[in-house]
C-alpha cells in the first residue's frame, strides 16, 4: 500500500492506473476510521481494481466554534485499518498541501447547503463540496464512496457531482451500526461513558418512529413526536433537530429511484454532535408537508 502526501505524488500514482485502464474507486475521510468507513472501502474494492482512501481532516467544513481541534487523529492506526482491507493508497496531506494558498474559489450548493444541518452549521457544506470537488479532481475516481449516515452531505455531493459534469459515480453506502444501534461514527470516542450508554436511545427514538410508520401512521407530527418523547427521558441528550423528509427534497435523483422518506436526527451529548438517518414508508410524508 502505498502512503501519499503530495498532489503531484497522488496524480502520479493515478495516471499510472488510468493508463493501464483499471477502474479506480475513491473513498474520502477525515480519518479516525472505524467499522463504518471500512464498509466503504470494502464496496469500493468488490467494485473497482484499485481503492483509493483520503484521510483529511478539512479544517474549511468546520466553524470557529466547532470540534477541529478535537476532532480525534490516529494516522498510524488508519494505514494499519486500511492495509489490513487491501487498500491500495491512501492520501494523507497535510492542510498547506490541500491549501497552499487563501481560496478564491469556492463550490457552494444553493438550497440544499441552507438547510436542516446546514441551518445548524453555516458555511459547513461550502467547505464539504469545496474540498470534496478539489479531492474528485485529483483523483478523477470512476466512483466514489459516501456513507448514508451523512445524508445530506450524499445528497449535497451528487448534485456537485451532476452539476458540475464530473466523470464520478457516487455511490451511497448503508449506515453500519454498532450492536447496540449506535451509528458508527469517529466522535463516538469523544462519549463519556455515561453518553456512550445514553446515545443508543437515538437509535431507538428512531426505531419507535418507523415501527409506527410501518403501522400506518402519517401524522409527521406523531412520527417526530416519537423520536422527541423517547430522548426526552435521557437527560445527557440534548435533541437540536428531528425532521422528516422527502428524500426527494434533498436529492433530486432519488425522485427516479423512488426511495422512502428519510427521517434525520441530530443530537448533542456533552460536547459532541452526533448525526443519524432512517429511511420510513415511502408515503410517512403526505404531498408536501415536509415536518
Ligand atoms: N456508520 C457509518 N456507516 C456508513 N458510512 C459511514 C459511517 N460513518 C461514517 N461514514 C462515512 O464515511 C465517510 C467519512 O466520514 P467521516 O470521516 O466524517 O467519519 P464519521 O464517522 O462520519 O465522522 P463524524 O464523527 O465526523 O461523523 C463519509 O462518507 C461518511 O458518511
Ligand atoms: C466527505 C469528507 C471527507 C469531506 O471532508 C467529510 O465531510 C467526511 O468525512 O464525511
Ligand atoms: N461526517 C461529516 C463531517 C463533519 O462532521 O464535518
Amino acid at each position: 500500500m502505498q502512503s501519499i502526501t503530495t498532489t503531484l505524488d497522488l496524480r502520479q500514482f493515478v495516471s499510472r492506473h488510468r493508463q493501464a485502464e483499471r477502474p479506480i474507486g475513491f473513498v474520502p475521510t477525515m480519518g479516525a476510521l472505524h467499522h463504518g468507513h471500512m464498509a466503504l472501502v470494502d464496496r469500493c474494492r468488490a467494485d473497482n481494481d484499485v481503492t483509493i482512501v483520503s484521510v483529511f481532516v478539512n479544517p474549511t467544513q468546520f466553524g470557529p466554534s466547532e470540534d477541529f481541534d478535537a476532532y480525534p487523529r490516529d494516522l498510524e492506526r488508519d494505514l494499519a485499518l486500511c492495509r489490513a482491507h487491501g487498500v491500495d493508497a491512501v492520501f494523507h496531506p497535510g492542510v498547506e498541501e490541500m491549501y497552499p494558498e487563501p481560496l478564491l474559489t469556492v463550490v457552494e450548493v444553493a438550497d440544499l447547503s441552507t438547510i436542516l444541518i446546514g441551518e445548524q452549521r453555516p458555511g459547513h457544506f461550502r467547505g464539504v463540496a469545496t474540498v470534496v470537488t478539489k479531492l474528485l479532481n485529483l483523483v478523477e475516481p470512476d466512483r466514489a464512496y459516501f456513507g448514508e449516515k451523512d445524508f445530506q452531505q450524499l445528497a449535497v455531493v451528487r448534485r456537485v457531482a451532476l452539476d458540475l459534469s464530473m466523470r464520478t459515480s457516487i455511490v451511497g453506502v448503508p449506515t453500519v451500526r454498532e450492536a447496540d444501534g449506535l451509528a458508527a461514527s469517529s466522535r463516538n470516542v469523544r462519549l463519556t461513558p455515561d453518553e456512550r450508554k445514553a446515545a443508543p436511545a437515538i437509535y431507538e427514538g428512531m426505531q419507535a418512529a418507523v415501527r409506527l410508520s410501518a403501522r400506518g401512521e402519517r401524522d409527521t407530527v406523531l412520527l417526530l413526536n416519537a423520536v422527541r418523547s423517547r430522548l426526552a427521558r435521557e437527560p445527557s441528550i440534548a435533541l437540536l433537530s428531528c425532521d422528516l423528509r422527502d428524500s426527494a427534497t434533498l436529492d433530486p435523483l432519488d425522485r427516479v429511484m423512488n426511495r422512502p422518506a428519510v427521517l434525520l436526527v441530530t443530537a448533542r451529548l456533552g460536547s459532541v454532535v452526533l448525526i443519524d438517518q432512517v429511511e420510513l414508508h415511502p408515503d410517512a410524508i403526505r404531498e408536501g408537508s415536509a415536518a
